[in-house]
């Protein structure tokens, strides 16, 4: 049977290094199957999964990525890429009309219809502009990222970029739609205040109830609608983007990239590292 870290059997350093490895895996595999050598436009996202991506990148050496050009999400992603000696170049550079080939990218969680919540790590503005760029969005996780539904496993709420000025406005709305505690997200110990973002920008966490899936015929939920306070992913979506001063959110939804060619928010797949040392695999329906 899959092992889980909340097997309290297992000593915390050992539930640590298995989700390293799980991540690890997860990254190798989605390296192996979309980093395709031809292409020459790769986004690499951020957070602590991504490290693989690069590392597992990076191991293909010279023959293969002296071609590639790696646009970032973020300070962290533009770090990785340069200290792995790729090639480094900003998204507002691919000229209009081109696409990347291929992004790589985590997530906080990621439910049954591959909808995501991204942003842990505060860099969802522009992972999201990076992932609408590409043709082929693959995102890698280890496995306590899958859940059947957003707000499941995630419980610190939806990431919500918010220009600093609007975000009282913000959480009295937030809460209004129902959000459980909504709250400005602290700087880490050492930075007085609020995170600030690579955009200048401020972080609102929205906790929501457990999100219905876009087309739930189990809960009854028509498309658009809310039900006693619980939120279709779509409909919520929609609303929060709407907010005067939020920037963007970290719900990524919508068409995915089979249905669309370009501007699709949903990965293509998604790689998830195992605990048992597997790789689960989930393909956009
Ligand atoms: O959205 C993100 C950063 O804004 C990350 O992709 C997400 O937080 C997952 O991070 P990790 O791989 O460290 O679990």
């Amino acid at each position: 049977m899959a092992m889980s870290t909340s097997d309290s059997a297992i000593p915390v350093e050992e539930q640590a290094k298995l989700v390293e490895s799980s991540k690890r895996l997860a990254a190798y595999q989605a390296v192996k199957d979309y980093l395709v050598p031809t292409y020459t436009r790769i986004g690499i996202g951020s957070g602590s999964t991504v490290v693989y991506v690069v590392e597992a990148i990076a191991a293909l050496g010279p023959g293969v990525t002296s071609g590639m050009t790696f646009y970032p999400t973020g300070a962290q992603s533009e770090e990785l890429i340069e200290a792995a000696g790729l090639t480094l170049q900003a998204i507002n550079k691919l000229p209009t009309g081109q696409q990347l080939d291929v992004a790589f990218d985590g997530a906080d969680e990621v439910d049954d219809d591959l909808n995501l919540i991204k942003g842990g790590g505060a860099c969802l503005w522009q992972e999201k502009i990076v992932a609408t760029a590409a043709k082929h969005f693959v995102c890698v996780a280890d496995f306590r990222k899958l859940s059947p539904r957003l707000g499941t496993s995630w419980k610190k709420g939806i990431p919500i970029e918010v220009l600093p000025m609007a975000a009282p406005r913000v959480l009295d709305e937030l809460k209004r739609m129902g959000s459980l505690n909504p709250r400005v997200r602290p700087g880490l110990p050492g930075k007085a205040g609020a995170i600030v973002t690579d955009n200048g920008m401020w972080i609102i966490d929205a906790p929501f109830a457990p999100l219905h899936l876009p087309k739930d015929s189990a809960s009854g939920v028509q498309a658009g609608n809310e039900d006693n306070g619980v939120w279709q992913v779509d409909a919520l979506a929609d609303r929060l983007i709407k907010i005067p001063g939020v920037a963007e959110i970290g719900l990524f939804y919508g068409k995915n990239g089979l249905e669309v060619t370009a501007g699709a928010q949903k990965p293509v797949v998604a790689y998830f590292g195992m605990a048992d040392g597997t790789v689960e695999k989930k393909l956009a329906a």
